[in-house]
């Protein structure tokens, strides 16, 4: 069973006009629902992105509920895993349809789930004259930057690091996460309110109880009849909120924040097009909260909520939440049932009579069912039932089953995956004998950490590409293989501007200008921009825009990268006709030519004298001409910045030290990106061992470069960094290149070249 995956449109909040409304519901000619929306480049033409359901402003909690929600607490209490959760921007309504109001029409999904849950669970004892007992115990925890704090236990406890996550038995464990019984409704509220109130929430201009973390909530069901015990969980998630910060005004701190977050829904949207692509590696662990997630590696029934706000000002970013979230209809999850697991000795000598039940952490579902989400075309091939794989639970050592459940005279039947009830005995000690964090934690977490978080994960999603890159490809010898390398050339001009521009943040950091890490971002985007590289050129922008608050061509920037991207997912979607009748509808008004013109990466092969011609004339889809003036623009704003700082900290080193570096980059601002791309190569070293040498650096297999002289680990990053700045697909041609990696210097290289010659 797939994903699924309900759209639902929030209604007008006070002061909201109709006249801005732009998102609307539709069906089809057959009846599929769709969500409407115009193109933001013409709106006379519109997209539709077809769901499983689609609910319209006026749609009720009520309604939602009984018929999102209600039909699965009936597999819930069969063993079965289930998983709501809701995704969208800022202020759409997510946190609205899972946790709602107070008043008892407004409740949300959770609340109207423990409802459920309770009554049911009373029915069953009541039914079974007390044979069957149902045990309801919750757990609720938050991701706030990237970091698990659990939400049941009061904010004095919580470590600086928070709680860390662990693998064990195919599942994400957060170790050392409370778990509480529940008997009954009432229970439950008290528990839920104060909880929230330990939520880390922050007043937006966009919305004043914006929920700056992804919250998580679990509820662990314990079935117990006799000596058999059946479990069974429901996560209910409400993720934070992708948000704009030209629309939120946010602070430093918050905009801190919703760097983090803004990335781990990247992540998020980059697992789900991995998985829809089929890709065998799926970044999951880029991200705590995709880790836990595990979206598609989780057996069970999943819900994704995808909460939108009618209005024009979020034009671009519903439409990016639509591009996202229909493609998750794509992922494949398994109904399976938990097992059923009889009272025994500890389970964790039963655990060790299971083989086979190890995690691997990365591939082992999602690589076999959800490549099929990818392959669905390829190949129907029954993938093998899986080792079950999923869930958001504690490890603590434990109450609920273990405390009922007798330690002897009976025996495992099936392999046992108990895992909450397991006792873990490897998990390190309790939480109170970690340092306590102070009342006021965030303070500690600073910028630099928060952008090093950043520019880490988005520097791994890129190298993992490449690296898989170079995967995909088969391996032949080292003398064919260099031969038949066709490098992409980056012409001397991109090589000296990145280089100049490298020089200013090494500067910049140096003198502790606060905004390097921006700067370093936006060098990085402009890098990935040569290499037309579009999402990573969008992820490193959004990335910079932090530290540069309401910087008009970043932001102009931002803008066209997203609607060149939803044009484009929005032509792929139509190309591979997958989406006919769901996402972006064929039948509709768009058709392949338009799209076309909206695409960057045209569908149809140009000629070689028509590609001249463009490259020369044509106007970039995003709006920029392809001669230098957006990059210039851009370039004398980055300049700008960099002057500025250096007229205050350094003027009478200036004249020495400036000019080769500003040279570079405006000497930079001529050359269009299209030319320098296609310039005159350097010439090819005649010494057979350059060659090889260079064709290793660019395998991006750090193994086959540790085994050359003078390649330790630093330095292999360092390459592995560089590569990942030049972009994927793109590689060093000549050792002049190879020198511009910080730390190969003349004579590491001739030491890796007496290392390669010498075998
Ligand atoms: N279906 C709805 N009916 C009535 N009001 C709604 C609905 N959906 C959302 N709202 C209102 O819209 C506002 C924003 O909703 P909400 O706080 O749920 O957004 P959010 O997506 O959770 O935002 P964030 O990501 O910042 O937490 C709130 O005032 C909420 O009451």
């Amino acid at each position: 069973m797939s994903v699924r995956v309900v759209a639902r449109i929030r209604p007008l909040l006070e002061k909201e006009q109709a006249k801005d409304v732009i998102v609307t519901t539709s069906q089809t000619e057959d009846g599929k629902p769709v969500v409407k929306i115009p193109s933001p480049r013409n709106e006379s033409e519109e997209f539709s992105f077809g769901f499983n359901s689609v609910y319209g402003s006026a749609t009720t909690q009520e309604q939602l509920f009984s018929a999102e929600v209600s039909p699965h607490t009936k597999a819930l209490f069969q063993g079965i895993d289930v998983t709501f959760f809701a995704y969208g921007v800022t202020g759409t309504g997510k946190t609205h349809t899972m946790r709602g109001g107070l008043k008892l029409a407004d409740r949300g999904v959770i609340p109207r789930l423990l409802s459920n849950v309770f009554r049911r669970a009373k029915k069953i004892g009541k039914d079974t004259t007390g044979n069957t007992s149902v045990d309801v115990h919750l757990s609720y925890y938050e991701i706030y930057n990237d970091k698990v704090f659990d939400l049941l236990e009061p904010i004095e406890k919580r470590t600086v690091a928070g709680l860390p996550l662990r693998e064990k038995d195919g599942k994400t464990i957060v170790v050392g996460l409370s778990e509480r019984l529940c008997q009954d409704l009432k229970d439950f509220e008290k528990l839920y309110i104060e909880a929230n109130n330990n939520r880390v929430t922050a007043s937006t201009k966009l919305n004043a109880h914006s929920s700056r973390s992804h919250a998580i909530l679990r509820v662990k069901l314990t079935q117990t009849t006799g000596d058999m015990v059946k479990e069974s969980v429901a996560s209910a998630i409400d993720l934070a909120g992708s948000e704009d910060n030209r629309r939120t005004d946010n602070g430093k701190e918050r905009l801190v924040e919703s760097a983090a977050i803004n990335k781990s829904l990247f992540v998020l949207s980059q697992c789900i097009d991995a998985i829809s692509r089929g890709d065998k590696r799926i970044p999951y662990r880029e991200s705590k909260m995709t880790r836990i997630l595990s979206l598609g590696q989780n057996n069970g029934i999943t819900v994704m909520v995808l909460n939108l706000a009618p209005l024009r000002s979020y034009h671009l970013d519903t439409l990016s939440s639509l591009n996202v979230s229909s493609r998750a209809k794509r992922i494949e999850v398994r109904e399976i049932e938990n097992e059923v697991v009889f009272k025994t000795q500890p389970p964790r000598a039963a655990t060790s009579t299971a083989p086979g039940i190890s995690r691997q952490p990365l591939r082992p579902i999602a690589s076999t069912h959800n490549a099929l989400a990818g392959a669905i075309a390829k190949e129907k091939e029954k993938p093998e039932r899986p080792a079950k794989a999923f869930h958001v639970y504690s490890d603590k050592p434990q109450k609920p089953v273990t405390r009922s459940v007798p330690t002897a005279n009976t025996t495992v039947r099936r392999t046992a995956l108990k895992r909450s009830s397991e006792p873990d005995h490897t998990v390190s000690g309790p939480k109170t004998t970690r340092p306590a964090l102070g009342p006021k934690p965030k303070a500690e977490i600073t910028a630099a950490d928060i952008e090093a978080m950043v520019e880490k994960k988005v520097a791994e999603i890129l190298a993992s590409r490449a690296t898989e890159q170079v995967q995909r490809q088969p391996s032949p010898s080292l003398e064919t293989e260099a031969a038949q390398q066709q490098p992409v050339h980056l012409s001397d001009e991109v090589q000296k501007r990145l280089e100049a521009l490298e020089k200013k943040v090494d500067a910049s950091a140096r003198t502790g200008d606060e905004r390097s890490p921006g700067l370093r971002f936006l060098m990085h985007a402009r890098s990935a921009k040569e290499n037309g590289d579009d999402e990573a050129a969008l992820a490193h922008y959004e990335a910079a825009l932090p530290f540069f608050p309401g910087q008009s061509r970043l932001i102009s920037k931002i803008d066209k990268l997203k609607a060149k991207l939803a044009a484009k997912q929005a032509a792929l979607n139509v190309d591979s006709g997958f989406d006919t009748g769901e996402g972006v509808d064929a039948g509709d008004e768009l058709d392949v030519q338009k799209l076309e013109r909206l695409s960057p990466a045209k569908l149809k092969p140009r000629s070689p004298r028509k590609e001249r011609k463009r490259k020369a004339f044509v106007v970039r889809e995003d709006g920029e001409s392809e001669s230098d003036a957006g990059d210039a623009d851009h370039e004398a704003e980055e300049d700008s910045v960099i002057r500025k700082r250096k007229g205050k900290t350094n003027k009478h080193k200036r004249s020495k030290s400036v000019p080769e570096e500003e040279e570079g980059v405006s000497s930079s601002s001529n050359a269009t990106p299209a030319a320098a791309a296609s310039g005159p190569a350097e010439p090819a070293s005649a010494d057979p061992r350059v060659g090889k040498l260079l064709y290793v650096v660019n395998s991006r297999d750090e193994t086959r470069m540790r085994e050359l002289h003078g390649l330790g680990a630093k330095k292999v990053k360092d390459i592995l960094d560089y590569l990942t700045v030049l972009g994927e697909g793109r590689s060093l041609q000549t050792l002049a290149q190879l020198r511009m990696v910080p730390g190969m210097g003349g004579k590491t290289i001739e030491r890796a070249l007496d290392s390669i010659g010498a075998c």
